[in-house]
């Protein structure tokens, strides 16, 4: 597997000595489910393409889940609907989780908490977007988010995706609105009076989120703030699937290593704050 761009991603956020040591001799035994799908196989081909890491095995919606059996981690690449079963299962089973499938809410979070309170040493981290640059993208968002009076959200994706707003946009709104209530911010000025349902897009904590499903496209997101006389827009485009791999195996090595049992978004691994 190619590595795109320089510094920060095979080298993960400053590690301490001892774990990088560890990460040098280790081979991880990676599971996949979902391995069939177009980001599973993907994960297949870059387990199967790194040095340090053995495919023990994959499922899919038909498949036993026994397959990984044997496996340190699995890596969930599945629907919103059924990542939580999954989850349950490889908690009571002790297996790690590094997740990219969508659809976590607070709600659904605090669940896998409460999971893993009765599995010490078990690990989960859920990425909404594994792709280095999105995650710059989402950061980059909430430092300015409080110097703008107007932030909206634009996602666009694949017609096949199943759930709508994108994880990305739910989470960078989350983020931008935190921004926005620790600095004090005003609501957002907003005339609208008359509109035909949906017009306005989705409201996720006071921050609207447009989604498009176009023919053609991957994954993309526009975050556009302005305020008077001026604007700024942060755009993120997803070019191909592999894209993500660099991220999904940063998971894969470091998950195990997580000061918390459940980690959300990639940012810690990166050293972002
Ligand atoms: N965090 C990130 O960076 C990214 C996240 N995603 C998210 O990942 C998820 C998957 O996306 P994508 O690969 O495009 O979707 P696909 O539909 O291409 O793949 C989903 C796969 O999951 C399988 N599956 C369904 N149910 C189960 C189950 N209970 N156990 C095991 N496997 C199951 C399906 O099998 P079958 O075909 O047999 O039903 C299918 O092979 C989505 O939620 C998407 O938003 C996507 C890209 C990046
Ligand atoms: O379904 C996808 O394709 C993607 N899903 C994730 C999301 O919902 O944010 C990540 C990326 O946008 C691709």
């Amino acid at each position: 597997m190619s590595v795109r761009r320089g510094p920060p991603v095979p080298a993960p956020a400053a590690p301490r000595r001892t774990a990088a040591i560890r990460y040098a001799r280790a081979v991880f035994k990676v599971g996949v489910f979902g391995a069939d799908g177009r980001m599973g196989s993907e994960v297949v081909n870059a387990v199967r393409g790194a040095d340090d890491m053995e495919f023990v095995g994959g499922a899919d919606a038909a498949d036993d889940r026994e397959r990984v059996l044997g496996a340190d981690c699995v890596v969930d690449f599945t629907h919103p609907d059924v990542v939580m079963d999954n989850l349950e299962w490889l908690i009571g089973h002790g297996v790690h989780a590094v997740v990219g499938t969508s659809g976590f809410d607070e709600e659904k979070l605090d669940r896998v908490r409460g999971l893993l309170a009765d599995r010490p040493g078990s690990r989960v981290l859920v990425a909404p977007n594994f792709g280095v640059a999105a995650v710059l993208m989402m950061h980059f968002a909430a430092k300015a988010a409080p110097y703008f009076e107007s932030t909206e959200i634009i996602e666009l994706h694949h017609p096949n995706k199943a759930d709508a707003p994108s994880g990305t946009a739910h989470h960078t709104a989350e983020l931008v609105a935190r921004a926005r209530r620790a600095a004090g911010a005003a609501p957002m000025p907003d005339a609208t009076t008359a509109e035909i349902p949906g017009a306005r897009g989705a409201n996720v904590d006071g921050v609207r989120v447009h989604a498009l499903r176009i023919q053609g496209l991957i994954a993309h997101q526009e975050v556009v703030f302005g305020t008077d006389g001026e604007t700024l827009t942060i755009r993120h485009d997803s070019m191909n699937r592999a894209s993500f791999m660099p991220g999904v195996l940063l998971g894969v090595r470091r998950v195990a290593d997580l000061p918390d049992p459940l980690t959300v978004g990639l940012e810690p691994l990166l050293d972002l704050r």
